[in-house]
């Protein structure tokens, strides 16, 4: 057994966001390259009529976990839901439930946040700043208490060109800005956030950021490290390739650039496209875990989890690969054949929206009205355009993120969890 697999064995772990495209990976990887562990609880809030148990329940009928099932049959004995909604006061978790886990969890892994790049900042604030303390409130009265894992994103400092695997000084200081959008009108906030969240470009990042000072803040005698993931795309190698359950990032705009509906982008050829999958995330995650809880580094770690300083690759090349990999593989019910064209000349993209876009949604909506249905191309352009808008910010430039936690890390690693948990240069180049 690796000796990452045999710290988790007899472990509680908590895991937030487990129903979230991160965290489903986190708890499969968790599940099967850990069998030994002992229990995995989840808080999960009841959504669209179904209870914290249903959700539970039909998330792990998903094909992601159809490996775990066949290695360990009785893996869902191990996964225990805990309901909570982050927004609440003690984050909605019953006395009961929260003495159960005062009383037995070793590591804490916490994923939950709203990824939102149009989010009201004070749902954001409440949910990735304020949720993410009382989570650090329980955790401290956790008797156990070996480890707290705070996923934060690689662009929580996204106003900065040159990121190094350190907490910066907050834009805010974020008990004055949670004080004062507590009595604010929704509306002020709304009319104020631009100013508040000054050189970054959304309040998911600008929340992130806040978050993270929060974690450094709050850590008091607890061993916590901080992963930073950048664009977090579909598996590489675990439990199989390409598996993804979200729209969020560049994976739409591939979809609908699949089907024939996108056809060009405004985004900068040379810019480094930082992207990496989800399972190699995970995998550097849970090493963290493992190193924090055996080594307890006596600051907290942040270890930049990217790619572009590894093998980078640029956003110019996505051209080639959409339309070669949508030539291999089309998908079905495409609008048009898959053509790809990015540009950072406005003028340019304008025009092909116009040619490539906006024209052809025209004539087939004016058909579908002929044809007696409804038309919707020119809806589905709308919400693309809304999409590429606030996706260029990341796309029209690059960032430098320095990694020498993960380096480390990597050098921690046995052969044998160097092999089971590839994350490094060896995976990526
Ligand atoms: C010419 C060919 C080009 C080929 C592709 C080129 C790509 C290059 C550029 C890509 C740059 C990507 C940079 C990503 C940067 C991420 C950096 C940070 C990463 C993180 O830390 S966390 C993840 C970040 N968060 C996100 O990515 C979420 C971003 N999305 C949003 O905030 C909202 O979706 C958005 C954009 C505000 C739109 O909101 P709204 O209009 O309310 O739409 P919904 O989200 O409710 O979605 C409605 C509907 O559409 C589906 N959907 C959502 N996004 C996309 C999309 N990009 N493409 C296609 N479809 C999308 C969604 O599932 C909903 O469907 P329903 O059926 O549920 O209604
Ligand atoms: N995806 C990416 O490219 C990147 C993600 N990250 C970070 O990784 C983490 C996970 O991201 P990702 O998996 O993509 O996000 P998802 O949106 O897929 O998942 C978010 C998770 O948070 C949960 N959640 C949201 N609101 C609440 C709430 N009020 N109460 C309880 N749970 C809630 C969701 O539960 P529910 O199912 O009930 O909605 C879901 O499990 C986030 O912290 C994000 O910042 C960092 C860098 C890149």
């Amino acid at each position: 057994m690796s000796s990452i697999a045999a710290y988790y064995a007899g472990k509680n772990v908590l895991i937030t966001g487990a129903t979230g495209f991160m965290g489903k990976v986190l708890l499969e990887k968790l599940l099967r390259s850990c069998p030994e562990v002992k229990a995995i609880y989840i808080l999960v809030r009841p959504k669209a009529g179904q209870s914290t148990q249903e959700r539970t329940a039909d998330m792990i009928k998903c094909k992601l976990f159809d490996q775990v099932g066949e290695d360990c049959p009785d893996f869902e004995e191990k996964i225990i839901p805990v309901s909570a909604e982050l927004t609440q006061p003690h984050l909605a978790i019953s006395p009961d439930d929260a003495k159960r886990l005062l009383s037995c969890i070793n590591i804490v892994f916490h994923c939950a946040a709203t990824v939102r790049f149009d989010e009201p900042l004070k749902y954001a604030l409440q949910l990735n700043v304020m949720a993410t303390q009382q989570l650090l409130v329980l955790a401290r009265q956790m008797q156990y208490l070996e480890a707290f894992i705070h996923i934060s994103t690689a662009y929580a400092n996204c106003n900065r060109r040159y990121i190094e695997e350190i907490i910066y000084p907050p834009p805010v200081e974020p008990k004055k800005l949670i004080d004062s959008v507590e009595w604010m009108d929704e509306s002020i906030i709304q009319e104020i956030t631009p100013k508040l969240i000054g050189d970054r470009p959304n309040t998911y990042t600008y929340t992130k950021a806040l978050a993270e000072y929060v974690v450094q803040q709050e850590s008091s005698n607890m061993n916590i490290g901080i992963i930073r993931p950048s664009i977090v795309g579909a598996s590489w190698q675990e439990p199989f390739p390409g598996w993804i359950d979200n729209f969020n990032g560049p994976s739409g705009l591939f979809i609908a650039a699949g089907k024939g509906i996108l056809r060009t982008m405004r985004a900068t050829n040379d810019a480094v496209a930082d992207l990496i999958p989800v399972d190699v995330v995970v995998n550097l995650t849970l090493a963290a875990g493992w190193y924090t809880a055996v080594h307890r580094p006596k600051t907290t770690l942040v270890y930049n989890c990217t790619t572009g300083g590894i093998n980078p690759f640029h956003w110019g090349e996505i051209e080639y690969h959409v339309v070669s990999s949508f030539k291999r593989n089309p998908l079905e019910q495409a609008f048009r054949r898959p053509n790809a064209n990015i540009t950072s000349n406005y003028l340019i993209n304008q025009y092909w929206i116009t040619v490539s876009h906006k024209a052809p949604a025209l004539v087939y909506d004016f058909y579908l009205k002929l044809t007696g249905r409804k038309p919707r191309m020119m809806r589905i352009f709308n919400r693309l355009h809304k999409s590429m808008l606030l996706l260029e910010y990341f796309s029209s430039q690059s960032w430098e993120w320095t990694s020498d936690n993960v380096n480390m890390l990597m050098g921690q690693l046995s052969p044998e969890d160097r092999r089971v948990r590839t994350f490094h240069r060896a995976l990526l180049s």
